[in-house]
């Protein structure tokens, strides 16, 4: 699903104005919209109402209105002197007949539902005063509540709280997600998310462009790789992954068991010699070739090899560097994850030309945090206060590569503008290994010829289902076996034969 910026929100309300249909009708439909959710949340008891100076607080005002009319027992609190309100605000508060009461926390009382109708897409600066004062008393009531449009306090487009935000059991939005409902923290502070159709009609899409998607299949369903009755292995791409030495083997292993299960033909770690008795000992479908220098490694990936995972457990330093050179150089496509970023963090430009030197080559950067400031601290520095998706977005410019920040709001850039956000990775996804996992999915997709924008973002979702499959508990040793189960749901999903 497209995601919108706040600003592209704003457009697509004045599109739907200028073509005819009254701003206040699209309030209607929202408040409309709440109290509706609101009736659910709170089958009965009393349901409070608190409301900010702009259109975010005449939505709730509309709620008010439904709410009562339908015989509930509703009250107000304002923010500011009602006779201030303007516009379609102004307008929402005359429907409401009941009493307005002031912003005193001391009347927030134990209400079964509160609605947080605040500050919404307008909020442009940090809370403070009052409205904190409201905020932190509404979520130290220890009752419900749900959210208008955004979880009072968070950005809309970073997800980011300012200043402090209320902690939502459901937030109901409009038309279509913002970031800042799928971006941490913002996505916590939701709770539940719902999107609600409140009249805005789909055409205004084709105007606005929005380069933002939600990571799931609908949006790369026409990449994947689905294996023809007549592939055979070698059609089916072969991947090379680059181990370290006999201390550190076992991240290389799991990219290649992940490549292998990803749907690879064909998968081969590059062994130092040192380390090959460990690596040949512990793999069986996947093949083991003795490479220590650069000129065997660039022999090695010179042959029918379709793409290269480099980083995990390789090392930070020269060896590394030069392996990264040569798959650049012979462009192969490419996963650099880990210590293949880390090793370029005194000289990211360096990588960044050979990465722009084949733009058709298709390299894909996974990066965690740490990794990131590492490797993009110029991005950081120029542009300190941008959100993750801005950061990436930026970082993927930069580098001429699809860079992927981890995380678990994982958001994969394209240099040209697009990109994604995931929300289905579970917390337990976090642990040793994880990542490894992850770079040999995608090297799997890359191997497959998926081109590398959305072999990234369809690495991430398996991997986010990956997680969800083997549940609380898993370790990284259980991703790669759940993988069939993955491929099977989503099979059945896409409507493809088995
Ligand atoms: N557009 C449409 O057609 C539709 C819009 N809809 C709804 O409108 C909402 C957006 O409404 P909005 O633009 O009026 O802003 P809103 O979030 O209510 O904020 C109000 C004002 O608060 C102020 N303010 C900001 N930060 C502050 C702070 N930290 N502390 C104190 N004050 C602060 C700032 O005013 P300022 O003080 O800067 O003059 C700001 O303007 C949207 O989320 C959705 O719910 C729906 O009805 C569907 C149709
Ligand atoms: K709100």
């Amino acid at each position: 699903m497209d995601i919108l910026t706040t600003d592209e929100m704003a457009r697509a309300d004045q599109l739907t104005i200028a073509a005819g249909t009254p701003g206040f009708k699209l309030m209607r439909a929202a408040g409309r919209a709440v109290a509706d959710v609101a009736g659910e949340l709170a089958e009965e008891g009393a349901i409070l109402v608190v409301a900010g100076r702009g259109n975010n607080g005449g939505d709730g005002f509309v709620a008010a209105a439904e709410l009562a009319a339908q015989g509930r027992d509703v009250s107000v609190i304002l923010l500011c002197d009602r006779a201030t309100l303007k516009g379609d605000a102004a307008l929402a508060a005359k429907g409401w007949k009941g009493e307005v009461l002031p912003c005193d926390p001391s009347l927030i009382g134990q209400p079964a539902l509160i609605i947080d109708a605040l500050f919404g897409a307008g909020l442009n600066r940090p809370v403070k005063g009052d409205p904190l004062i409201m905020i932190d008393a509404i979520n130290a009531a220890g009752v419900p509540v749900l959210a208008v449009d955004l979880p009072s306090g968070i950005n809309g487009d970073s997800g980011g709280v300012m200043g402090g935000a209320i902690r939502a059991t459901e937030t109901v939005t409009f038309f279509r997600p913002k970031p800042g409902h799928l971006l941490v923290p913002g996505r916590v502070h939701c709770g539940r998310l719902r999107v609600i159709d409140i009249g805005i009609d789909e055409d205004v899409l084709a105007e606005i462009r929005p380069q933002t998607f939600e990571n799931n299949p609908d949006l790369w369903a026409d990449a994947f790789p689905v294996p023809k009755i007549n592939s055979h292995k070698f059609s089916r791409g072969h991947a090379v992954i680059v181990s370290g030495d006999i201390a550190s083997t076992g991240a290389a292993r799991l990219s290649a068991r992940a490549a292998l299960r990803g749907g690879a033909g064909l998968v081969t770690v590059a062994s130092p010699r040192d380390a090959l008795a460990v690596n040949a000992a512990a793999l069986t479908a996947v093949m083991v070739r003795p490479v220590d220098t650069a000129a065997e490694f660039a022999a090695l990936i010179g042959g029918k090899v379709s793409a290269c995972v480099i980083g995990p457990g390789a090392g930070v330093g020269e060896r590394t560097r030069m392996f990264v050179e040569a798959i650049l150089a012979a462009r192969r496509h490419a996963v650099l994850d880990a210590d293949a970023l880390t090793s370029f963090a005194d000289a990211p430009e360096r990588l960044f030309d050979l990465i722009k030197a084949s733009p058709e080559s298709g390299v894909v950067l996974t990066p965690h945090e740490g990794e990131f400031s590492r490797i993009f601290s110029k991005v950081d520095e120029k542009h300190p206060a941008v959100s993750k998706l801005e950061r990436v977005r930026l970082a993927a410019q930069e580098s001429g590569a699809i860079v992927l920040l981890k995380g678990p709001d994982t958001v994969v850039a394209s240099p040209d503008g697009r990109a994604t956000i995931a929300a289905n990775a579970p917390p337990w996804l976090a642990t040793a290994g994880s990542g490894d996992v992850l770079a040999g999915v995608i090297g799997a997709l890359l191997a497959q010829g998926v081109p590398a924008y959305e072999a990234a973002c369809i690495g991430v979702w398996m991997h986010g289902e990956a997680g969800s499959e083997a549940g609380p508990g898993l370790i990284a040793e259980d991703l790669t076996e759940v993988l069939p189960a993955v491929f099977r749901r989503l099979y059945d999903q896409l409507g493809i034969q088995y």
